[in-house]
Formats: structure tokens, sequence, C-alpha cells
């Protein structure tokens, strides 16, 4: 892992919390009843299981199957990393599984196959055939995976995809198709030399001339150097076949004068020097995983004319199948497809390098902190651009289509990409872009609990994420002893730990806390105690002093405890119109709540300025405020003396002339759902609420503990807003991952 700040415990910690692994299963149907069980079990399950037996077709109505998809591996060439075995590899088709749902909404799962025999690898996948609507083979060695696919896909009735082969050769395809316009090449007439005559390496030749580069153009490398006509070392049919007659035996050799290198073998097969003998303005796909065959660095040193790719997520121009699986899946599950065939591939080719060419939206600018514009450094679409989902789909299906690949051809191909709009979790691109505007901010956080081996591990996440600097306190020892318990001794000398000890400001401090306290019964020894032994208030005067640039705090204490202290130095409270906001999310649905920190119990005054903050802080969040005032009575009914000031709120935001929407007073149903809307035809929101201002605090608080016991939604908050100062408080059950979120939340400024 050269490049990239990640360190292996990093990587571990990932993948063993919250659970073990990267994905679980969630049923869809209620289960609650006994009336539920009896449909989902026996005796109603009995009824869909005749009508599938009768007609199969219908499997993809009353199961699963037409939107699963299996990832199925034996391990034996596990991304560049080699033979690690079928359960070796597991990591990696767990992570191809939630690829497949975060981008695609395609629910997957892994299946790792102890086996190196192709035929009884073919016969455990065939026998699996009924439970998917598609096979994704991965990271299976040549020969054997041309062996298995061939087979598979003939007595399968359901496409049969190797990812290291087709999506690895689309991907490529799409982006050479760019990179020779950018250089003003034409693939007829480029020298390509391919490293790499394994999965994806046949593959993407194959591809390549497929779409007009010319066979004797093209020069095929392995471990044994060139493929040509005659040699027999380590040779087999579809090496053969991409064999020319050339007095060339070594990769360094092609290199002279070639204007593409195409690498899928292994890092650092390629030399500097190698590069240097390119043609003008050569393009360089070093595509081996995790460590491409050259870095883009190396090359650059000596060519600084070269086009430049890697299969890594750390480099501009990521060529990797990621951007090709999850769309040809989805099209091709869309017409409930019996193959992807080669049309499909091509399509998906020819709308990648199309959609690279046109104008990037502004949220994928956000995502990835700097403006993108087709060129050397964007040849290919980045995997976070929201167009892919409804931009290569369709391209999919419609040659599915067209070629006859499709059981249910879609008649409405407008209705369809709309479709697509709606299918992916708009959550996931709002904590997206919070984090790549965090990372923009370098903002320098101050962790004020360094005691608490959480906070630590945010700290140092934060650190090595590249968002900032970490400003943690505690004592250096102690710091330093839970950081070698976490397996993150060598972080002691990154991030910076402050204390009243080493600090040469604590004077300072303590004059401005004793300015504020001196006429509330606080004496200078108070003051110094404060100071010099309070983590939460030594924070906030570091914070005051712009020794820092934002706050994380609350994971030790309760919140009402640590904003009692931050108020020693600051002004967050109700009377200056601070408010906590409650992110909510769940099932693609993001909610916001408030007060859930400041007001005990707000008046109608209070209830506006709390609606004010929470619209500020949703359009931080990139979402445009509907704000409900949410009671037990909708507009009036019941009439009760509880509900009157949610009733009045709205009337003191008509009188502030506001812009955004409110409205009010409402129950929550009303306030989240359309259709009850409707009943009140002359209420002015637009859509469902995206705010609930709700009456006190404990209400607040009920609402969001319940939808998180209950629903198992996602919490992030309370965000502290309207404080003029950048502090986020966590809760004391916070996970190490969700007071990096805080502090994600605090570089932004959201509150
Ligand atoms: N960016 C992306 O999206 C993707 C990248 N890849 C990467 O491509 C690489 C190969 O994967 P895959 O095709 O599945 O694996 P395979 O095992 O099927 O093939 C590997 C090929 O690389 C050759 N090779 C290995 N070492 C060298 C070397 N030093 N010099 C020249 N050739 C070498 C092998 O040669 P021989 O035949 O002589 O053994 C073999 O032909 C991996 O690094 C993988 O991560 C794969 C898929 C997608
Ligand atoms: C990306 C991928 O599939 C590989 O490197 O194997
Ligand atoms: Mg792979």
């Amino acid at each position: 892992m050269s490049k990239s700040k990640l360190t292996r415990e990093e990587a571990l910690n990932f993948h063993l919390e919250p659970t073990p692994g990267k994905w679980e299963v969630q049923a869809t149907v209620p289960m609650t009843t006994q009336r539920d069980l009896s449909l989902a079990y026996s005796p109603g399950v009995a009824v869909p299981c005749e009508e599938i037996a009768q007609n199969p077709e219908l499997a993809y109505d009353y199961t699963n199957k037409g939107n699963l998809v299996a990832v199925i591996s034996n391990g034996t060439a596990v991304l560049g990393l080699g033979n690690l075995g079928a359960l070796g590899g597991k990591p990696v088709m767990e992570g191809k599984s939630v690829l497949f749902k975060r981008f695609a909404d395609v629910n997957s799962i892994d299946i790792e196959l102890d086996t190196e025999d192709p035929d009884e690898f073919c016969k455990a996948v065939k026998l699996m055939g009924p439970t998917f609507g598609g096979i994704n083979l991965e990271d299976i060695k040549a020969p054997e995976c041309f062996i298995i696919e061939q087979r598979l896909k003939e007595e399968m009735d359901i496409p049969v995809f190797h990812d290291d082969q087709h999506g690895t050769a689309v991907i490529c395809a799409a982006g050479l198709l760019n990179a020779l316009h950018i250089s003003g090449k034409k693939i007829e007439d480029v020298k390509i030399v391919l490293n790499g005559a394994g999965a994806a390496g046949i593959a993407c030749i194959e591809l390549l001339k497929s779409m007009g580069a010319r066979h004797d153009n093209c020069i095929v490398c392995d471990t044994k150097g060139v493929i040509y006509q005659g040699r027999t070392e380590g040779m087999n049919q579809w090496k053969s076949a991409h064999a020319i007659t050339t007095e060339l035996r070594t990769l360094e050799e092609a290199m002279k004068g070639a204007d593409v290198f195409l690498g899928v073998s292994v890092k650092g097969a390629v030399t500097q020097a190698m590069v240097e003998a390119m043609a003008p303005n050569p393009v360089i796909f070093a595509m081996a995983n995790p460590d491409p065959e050259i870095t883009p660095e190396e090359a650059h040193e000596v060519r600084p004319d070269a086009i430049v790719a890697t299969g890594r997520s750390d480099y501009p121009n990521q060529v990797n199948n990621v951007l090709g699986f999850p769309y040809l899946f989805r099209g091709a599950l869309d017409i409930h497809a019996r193959a992807i065939n080669d049309e499909m591939k091509i399509a998906c080719a020819h709308a990648l390098a199309q959609l690279a060419r046109e104008d990037v939206p502004d949220e994928v600018a956000v995502a990835y902190g700097k403006t993108l514009k087709f060129g050397r450094d964007y040849i290919i679409p980045t995997p976070f651009d929201p167009r892919l989902i409804y931009r290569i789909p369709p391209a999919v299906a419609k040659a599915g289509m067209d070629t006859g690949a499709a059981r249910r051809p879609i008649i409405d191909m407008d209705a369809y990409e709309l479709n697509l709009k709606t299918r992916l979790d708009p959550t996931a691109s709002i904590l997206q872009g919070l984090s790549a505007r965090a990372r923009a901010a370098q903002a320098r956080m101050i962790f004020a609990e360094g005691d608490d081996p959480r906070v630590l591990r945010a700290a140092v996440s934060y650190q090595r994420s590249g968002y900032g600097k970490s400003l943690v306190v505690g004592r250096v020892d102690d710091v330093k002893a839970k950081l070698e318990a976490a397996g993150l001794g060598d972080a002691v000398n990154e991030i910076e730990v402050v204390n009243a000890a080493n600090t040469e400001h604590l004077d300072s401090y303590k004059e401005l806390l004793y300015s504020r306290l001196q006429r509330k019964g606080i004496d200078k020894s108070d003051v110094h105690r404060m100071a010099a032994r309070d983590r939460h208030i030594f924070s906030s005067l570091m914070l005051a002093h712009g020794h820092g640039d934002a706050l994380v705090t609350g994971a030790t204490r309760k919140s009402a405890h640590v904003m009692s202290r931050i108020n020693r130095v600051f002004d967050a409270d109700a009377d200056t119109g601070a408010a906590g906001v409650t992110a909510v999310m769940h099932k693609g649905r993001i909610v916001l709540i408030s007060d859930t920190l400041v007001h005990e119990w707000p008046n109608e005054e209070d209830l506006a300025n709390i609606a004010e903050r929470a619209a500020g802080v949703a359009r931080h969040l990139g979402l445009e405020p509907r704000v409900a005032f949410v009671s037990f009575s909708t507009f009036g009914y019941p009439v009760s003396e509880r509900a009157e000031k949610m009733h009045l709120a709205p009337s003191v935001l008509d009188r502030r002339g506001v812009d955004f929407e409110y409205e009010g007073e409402m129950t929550v149903d009303v306030a989240l759902n359309s259709r009850a809307q409707e009943a009140y035809p002359f209420q002015r929101l637009t859509g469902p609420a995206n705010i609930l201002v709700v009456p006190a605090r404990h209400s607040a608080s009920i609402s969001v503990k319940l939808v998180q016991e209950m629903a198992g939604a996602t919490v992030i908050g309370p965000i502290l807003a309207g404080v003029g100062q950048s502090i986020q408080l966590c809760s004391t059950g916070a996970t190490a991952n969700d007071i990096l979120n805080m502090a994600i939340l605090a570089a932004c400024k959201v509150g």
C-alpha cells in the first residue's frame, strides 16, 4: 500500500467493525406477526412456489432472483496478489458484493469455491443457477477462467460474466478511446504493448482488436517475455491467438516506440527506461492492483507527455472494472437478460467514454474536492459520478434488447432512466460530499478527550485520511500507551498531543476565562482549575484562541455536562439561538430533527430560530429545506394548549420572511408522507418535510432514539448549530467511526 495513507491496522479494523466482514442480510417484508410468518413461510409461501414451478419466469416477480448476482471465485488470482485460495480471496469478493449494491443497487452475495478443478467449479456454479439473475466470476486465474466462463455461458440461461476479463476490457477500451482522442492517434494505427496475458490481458486485447486495433500492431508479453509465433514455453491456445511474427523477445524491446502500454500483470513490471523509450504522447495504463506496474510519478518523471492511468482510486484516471460490472449487470438484470454479449459490453465502453467528455456536475467536483475536465488527468468518469447509474445501464439494456438478449424488454426507456435516478441512496452522496469538503478544508481538529481509545482512533483516522491535523488533548504518556494498545503506536509521532502542561498559552486562556466568569462568582483559582484540568474547557479555550479550527468532544460525558463546560467559553445556549440538529438516515431518506441539544422547552420564537438553524444545516448538507413544526395535532385539531406554540411558530417565520418552506403544526405522518398531506390541500410544503422541528428536547430525544433503536436508522449528530464556532458533540455511545464523522462535520463547519 505505497501511496495512500492507509495502514494495515486501518484496513483490518475496517473489516472487523462494526461486525466482521462487509455486509449482512436484511428482510424486505414485515416479519413481526403470526400472519407475516404465515405469509412469508408456511403455508403462504406455497402459493408462489407452485406458480413458479408452473412458469419459471415468475421467479423474477416472486423471488429476489431478478436483482441478485453471485460473485464467485476460487481465489486463484486475487487482484495481483496471486493464488490466495478461496478463503483468502473472500474480502475481495465481499467487497465486490458491496460495490454492486452501492453503485447499482444490485443485491449480491459472495461465494468462494474451494477448488482449482474447472469441472468441479462449473458443476457447483451451474447447480446454483436457479438462485441468481446473474453470475459474476471473479479473480480466477487464466487459462482456467476461459474454460470455466465459456462452459458456464453455454450451460446457463443467465448472464455469466468474468469481471476480470470483460469488466476490465470494457473500462480499458473506454479509457483508451479517450486517451487516443486526446493524443490525436487512431486505434488502427497505434502500436500497443500488453503486459500480462491472463484473464484481464487476453480479454483487453481481444476487445481492442474488435474495436479496430490491428493484430500486427499488438505485442503481448507475459512472464516469459514477448509472445511470438513459434514460442513454445508457457503457452496456451488463448495466448497463441495473439502471437505475432517478430524478432522482439523482451518487454523492454517491445516498448521501444510503443504508443500504448497496457499492464495487467504485477506491481513494478515496468521500468522508467522502458517508458522513456515509448513514442511521443504515450498512453500508459498500469492497471495491476493494488500496486501498478509503474506509478504515475515514476512515469511522468521520465515522460511528462504521457497519459497515465492506474487501477487505484488515489491517482487520477482510475481504470478499474468498478466502473463496469455494477452497471453492466444493472442493465442486464433489468431486461432479464440471458447473457451479457459483446454488443452490450461495447455499448458500455462507448457510454463511459462519452460520459467522460461531458461537463462534470458540481456534485462530482465537490466529492473529489477539485474540478474535473476532460483531458489528460480525466479520461474516464470517476466511480462516484452520480450519472453512471442512469447513463450506463440504459445503453447496456438497449444493446441487449437490440441483439435479442432480453427476456423482458423495457418499453419506456425514459421511465427506466427516471427509475434508475431514484435507485441510489442519497445519503451516501451526502456523506461523500462532506468528506471531500472536509478534506479540502484541512481543519486543525481539536479532539478534547484524548484519554478515550475511540477518540484516539478517530483522531488518527482523521489525520491519516488527509482531512487535516489532529490535535489531541491528553497526557502524552497516556495517549502513547493507549495508541500502542490499539495497535497504532507509530501514530504518536504524527498527531499532536496538547495539554495544560505543554502549552505556552495557558495564561492567556485563563485571562479569557476570567474575563467571562469574574462576575459569575468564579475566582482566579477556580479559573486555573477549569482551564488546566477540564479538557472540555481547555479545548474550548484553544478553539477560542484560534489554536485549532474546530472541536469534537462529548464521547465520554453526557452532552448536558459538556455543553455547560463549553458555555464557560462560548455562548452556545438557547438565549443566543444555538440549536442541536440531528440527521436521521434510513432507507435512502434523510430527515433532520431539531432541537436535540439546547432548548428544553422552546417557545414559538425559539422554535422559529430552531427552524432557521436547521434549515442552514440542511443547506450545508445539500438539501433544500422543508420544515414541519410537528406535534400530536394537525392544523389546530385536536385543540390543545401544549400544541399552541407549534401552531404559532409558522406565523413567526411568516413575519421574518425566511427563504425556505415551512408549515405546521402537523403530525409526523402528515409531515413525512405526501399522501397524508393531500388531505390538507391548503398546506404549503411542496413535498415531504426533511426537517422536523419538535416541541421540546424530550420529544426530540425520544424520536431520534426510537428510529435508531426500532428501525436501525443511522444517526449523525446532534450537530451544534448557530454558535459561530465549529463545535460538535458526539454521544457517549459513539464508535470511533461516529466520532470521525462528527469531526468531518466540524471540519465542514456544518453548524
Ligand atoms: N484495474 C482493473 O480493473 C483490473 C486489474 N487487474 C489486475 O491485472 C492483473 C492480472 O490479473 P488477472 O488477469 O486476473 O490474473 P491472471 O493470473 O489471469 O494473469 C496474470 C498474467 O500476468 C502475467 N504476469 C505475471 N507477472 C508478470 C510479469 N512480471 N511480467 C509479465 N507478465 C506477468 C502472467 O504471466 P504468465 O501467463 O506467464 O503466468 C499472466 O499472463 C492483477 O494485478 C489484477 O489486479 C485485473 C482485473 C481488473
Ligand atoms: C479490480 C479487479 O478486479 C482486480 O484487480 O482483480
Ligand atoms: Mg478481480
